[in-house]
C-alpha cells in the first residue's frame, strides 16, 4: 500500500462518485408516504384544474349584462331564485335580473357568468341591488385556468414536496411510483471507541460518528442501518464488511482510512477487490476520504475525525444517494455570502468550514461556527452550512465574498421575514 496518495480536486472527486453510482429500481408507495421521494414518472393532470368553473367568492351569481348601467346612484335590483352552496349544482336558467346566492367553490350555473361579492351588494327583502357594472368572469375561477387535462405538472426526477402530495391527491393518485431508497449501512471503526452508555476509560472516547451519520441520513430521508462498532482487527473487519455487502447498497465506514498502522480500510478495499475511485482529495478536512466501488455497491470510507466525517457525508454520500434515486437535483444549494471573520492562514487545499449562516438586510453572512479543526465536534452542532474557501496561497478576510454549502435549510430564522 503506497503512502503517497495523489490528491484530486474536490469537484473531480464528486464527479467520479456520481459517475459510478448504480440507479435504484422503482416502487409504488401510498401518496401519504410519498413526501421526500423522487417521482419515477411524469406527473400528468388527469383533469382540468379548476375542474369546473367555480365561484371564487361568497356572493351572488348573475348575468353580467343585467348589471349594465349600474353606477353612482343608479342601483340595479336582483332577485335571488336559488342557493348554490359549495358541492351543489344548479341547472336553473336565470331570467333577466335573477341571481343565485352562491358560495366560494360552488360550480357556476351555466346561465350565470359573474359573481357579485356580498360586500359589493346591498341586500333587500327578496334579493339585493348593485351599483357597479360587472364584467363576465368577475370573481370566477375558470375551468382549466391553472392547468389542463394532459398537462405534465412535474417531470420524472422531481422531488415530491408537500405541494406535490396535494397535486397527487387532486388528481386521484392514491399511489405513486417513486425511485427506491438505497439501503445504507453505517459502521464505525476504531479500537478507541465506546458506545454511548459505556463508562469512559483511559484512552478511549465515545463513538459520535455513527449516530451523526445516521442523523445526516435521516436528514436526507434515509433510515440507515446501524452496525456494531468495530475494533481495528483486519479479519473481523473484513468479515463484517463482506456480510454488510450482502445487506446494503452503500457502506459508510468511519475511521481507518489514513496511513496509520491500524488504518485498515485501504487493506480491506484491496482484499475485497474493490475499485478505489480516489483515496486523497485536495480538501481540508477529510483529505483522506476514500471512495470505492465493488460491482453495484459503493463504499464510502469517511475519515474518523468528526468534522471530516461530517463534510465527507455532505459532499459525497448525500449527492450519491440522490443520484441513485434519479433525483434531478443531487447537490446541496451553494449560495454567495460575505465572510464575517478573517481567515488568514493560506492553504493549498479547498477548505470546508462549518459555519453559521445568517441573513441580514438582504445579505447573507457566514462565520465559522466554532472550533475549527478536523477533530471538532461542537462546531458541527452550531452550523447550518459550510463555508467553502478555495485552495491557494492567500488567506481570506472579513468582507470577502465566499461560497457556502447549505446543509440545513430548515434551521430557521430568529425573526419573521415580513416587515
Ligand atoms: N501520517 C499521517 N497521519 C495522518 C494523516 C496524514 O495524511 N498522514 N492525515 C490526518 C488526517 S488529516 C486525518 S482526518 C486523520 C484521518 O484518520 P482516519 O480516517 O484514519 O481515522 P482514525 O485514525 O480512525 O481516527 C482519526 C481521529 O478520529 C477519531 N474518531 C475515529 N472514529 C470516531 C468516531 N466514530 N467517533 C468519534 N471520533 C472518532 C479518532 O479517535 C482519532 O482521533 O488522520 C490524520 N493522520
Ligand atoms: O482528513 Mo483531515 O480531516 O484533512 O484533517
Ligand atoms: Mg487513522
Amino acid at each position: 500500500m503506497s503512502l503517497n496518495r495523489k490528491p484530486i480536486p474536490v469537484n473531480d472527486a464528486v464527479a467520479s462518485v456520481l459517475e459510478n453510482i448504480t440507479l435504484t429500481g422503482t416502487e409504488v408507495v401510498s401518496y401519504l408516504d410519498a413526501h421526500g421521494r423522487i417521482l419515477a414518472n411524469d406527473l400528468v393532470a388527469t383533469h382540468d384544474v379548476p375542474l369546473f368553473t367555480k365561484s371564487a367568492m361568497d356572493g351572488f351569481a348573475i348575468r353580467a349584462r343585467d348589471s349594465e348601467g349600474a353606477g353612482g346612484d343608479n342601483r340595479i335590483p336582483f332577485k335571488v331564485v336559488e342557493e348554490v352552496p359549495a358541492g351543489a349544482t344548479s341547472d336553473y336558467e336565470l331570467q333577466p335580473n335573477e341571481a343565485f346566492r352562491i358560495m366560494t367553490g360552488a360550480e357556476i350555473p351555466e346561465s350565470a357568468d359573474t359573481v357579485v361579492m356580498f360586500e359589493q351588494a346591498k341586500e333587500t327583502g327578496e334579493g339585493f341591488t348593485v351599483r357597479k357594472t360587472f364584467t363576465p368572469g368577475d370573481n370566477i375561477a375558470m375551468q382549466g385556468e391553472e392547468s389542463e387535462k394532459g398537462d405534465i405538472i412535474l417531470e420524472k426526477g422531481a422531488l415530491i414536496n408537500p405541494g406535490t402530495v396535494a397535486v397527487l391527491a387532486t388528481f386521484g393518485y392514491s399511489e405513486v411510483e417513486v425511485f427506491k431508497k438505497p439501503e445504507v449501512g453505517v459502521l464505525s471503526t476504531g479500537s478507541e471507541l465506546l458506545d454511548v452508555n459505556d463508562p469512559l476509560v483511559r484512552g478511549k472516547i465515545r463513538n459520535s460518528n455513527t449516530p451523526m451519520i445516521l442523523a445526516q441520513l435521516k436528514r436526507a430521508g434515509i433510515e440507515g442501518k446501524k452496525y456494531h462498532l468495530q475494533s481495528d482487527d483486519l479479519d473481523t473487519l473484513y468479515e463484517n464488511i463482506k456480510s454488510m455487502l450482502e445487506e446494503v447498497d452503500i457502506i459508510i465506514t468511519t475511521g481507518g482510512v489514513s496511513v496509520g498502522d491500524y488504518d485498515l480500510l485501504p487493506k480491506i478495499y484491496d482484499k475485497l477487490g474493490a475499485e478505489v475511485l480516489f483515496n486523497k482529495v485536495a480538501m481540508r478536512p477529510g483529505s483522506v476520504t476514500t471512495v470505492s466501488r465493488l460491482g453495484d455497491k459503493m463504499l464510502f470510507g469517511l475519515s474518523g475525525n468528526p468534522s471530516a466525517c461530517y463534510s465527507g457525508f455532505e459532499l459525497f454520500v448525500r449527492p450519491a444517494i440522490q443520484a441513485m434515486m434519479s433525483s434531478e437535483k443531487v447537490h446541496a444549494p451553494f449560495i454567495d455570502a460575505e465572510l464575517d471573520e478573517d481567515f488568514t492562514k493560506p492553504n493549498p487545499f479547498t477548505r470546508f468550514i462549518r459555519a453559521e449562516i445568517e441573513y441580514d438586510g438582504g445579505k447573507v453572512y457566514a462565520k465559522p461556527s466554532g472550533f475549527n479543526k478536523s477533530n471538532a465536534v461542537t462546531s458541527i452542532a452550531k452550523s447550518n452550512g459550510v463555508i467553502v474557501l478555495p485552495g491557494g496561497t492567500r488567506g481570506f478576510e472579513k468582507g470577502d465574498a465566499v461560497k457556502v454549502m447549505m446543509t440545513d435549510v430548515t434551521s430557521g430564522a430568529d425573526e419573521f421575514g415580513v416587515e
